[in-house]
């Protein structure tokens, strides 16, 4: 079997197309989604993260305002600038790049964003409504790969969802996504024991620990549903992921690639929460 390779970037596209018109009706009323993007330091990653989302902002019709930093801010700084946005009216989506410098406590910055403003969906008020299954900020990467199951209509009711990785960002919610949908979910980690079992199990199974070509294509049911979230640079300067595509994809029955696969739809839910939030704030 030669899996169906889910291009991120073109479902990507298509939503942008979408929400471009939402937003161009939006500022007939007045209305112009306002989202802050803080940068700390100069870690050359997160700059290319950063400038990938202020061209789709562009492209949507989004206002981004990018406030960089030095990599010695203080958290104290940061905290008065959060608190400034937080009380600006015309700003509707605040989002700090992770990771921050060691000086600063990543869980104080994102708790002091207010869970309104929060389009990353990180602070734990969104996280608990996520939890509860109420409407709220989803997180961008999780949002966009249920996106992409959806998009291609893959049953994930009743499914084996084996997530690969739990951290807050990614793993853990989306697990709590595909469980909220009604997969049977399970979490591996650096301590899980027998992962090869658990993984050849999967029916859908999401890859997200950062290892280059971690994921072989022996070592998948045939069949299975393969979410490839990592994003590794290595040698010769090109990105791959956390899956060996070529061999996975003569196994799995779908599979994203890297680049041009979640990431693309990472940045398009941050657009997609940004304008909901300027709706919800001006109550349309
Ligand atoms: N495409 C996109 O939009 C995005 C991509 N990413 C990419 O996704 C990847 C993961 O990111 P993130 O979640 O932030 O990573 P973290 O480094 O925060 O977490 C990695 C997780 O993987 C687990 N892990 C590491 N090695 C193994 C292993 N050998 N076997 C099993 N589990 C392992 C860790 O386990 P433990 O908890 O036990 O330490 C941890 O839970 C990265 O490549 C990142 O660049 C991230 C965000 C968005
Ligand atoms: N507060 C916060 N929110 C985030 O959402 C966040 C973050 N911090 N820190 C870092 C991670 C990573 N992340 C990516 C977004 C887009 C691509 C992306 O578009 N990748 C392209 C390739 C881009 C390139 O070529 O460099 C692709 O996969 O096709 C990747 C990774 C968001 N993150």
């Amino acid at each position: 079997m030669t899996a169906e390779v889910i291009y991120g970037n073109v479902l990507a596209e298509n939503l942008r197309l979408e929400m471009r018109e939402e937003v161009d009706a939006l500022k007939e009323q007045g209305i112009i989604p306002k989202l802050t993007v803080i940068l700390i330091g100069d870690n050359p990653a997160s700059k290319s993260y950063v400038r990938g989302k202020q061209k789709a902002s562009s492209f949507v019709g989004v206002e981004s305002n990018l406030i960089e930093l030095p990599s010695d801010a203080t958290e104290k700084y940061l905290l008065e600038l959060i608190d400034t946005l937080n009380k600006d009216s015309q700003v509707h989506g605040i989002l700090v790049q992770l990771p921050l410098p060691a000086q600063i406590q990543e869980q104080v910055i994102i708790e002091a964003i207010h869970p309104d403003k929060d389009v990353d969906g990180f602070h734990p008020v969104n996280i608990g409504r996520m939890l509860t299954g109420k409407d709220t900020f989803l997180p961008c990467t999780p949002f966009g790969i249920i996106t992409m199951l959806k998009s291609k209509n893959i049953e994930i009711a009743g499914k084996n969802a084996v997530v690969i990785g739990r951290s807050n960002i990614v793993g853990k919610p989306v697990g709590q996504l595909l469980l909220n949908e009604n997969a049977t979910v399970t979490y591996c980690h650096s301590k899980t024991k027998n992962m090869e079992e658990h993984i050849k199990a999967a029916d859908i199974l999401i890859v997200a620990i950062g290892k280059a070509h971690f994921l072989k294509g022996e070592d998948i049911k045939p069949g299975a549903v393969v979410i490839d979230v990592g994003i590794n640079r290595i040698e010769d300067g090109s990105l791959t992921g956390d899956v060996d595509f070529e061999s996975a994809k003569e196994t799995a029955s779908y599979i994203t690639p890297v680049p041009k696969g979640v990431g693309p739809m990472t940045i398009t839910m941050l657009l997609h929460n940004t304008i909901k939030s300027a709706k919800r704030f001006h109550q349309v």
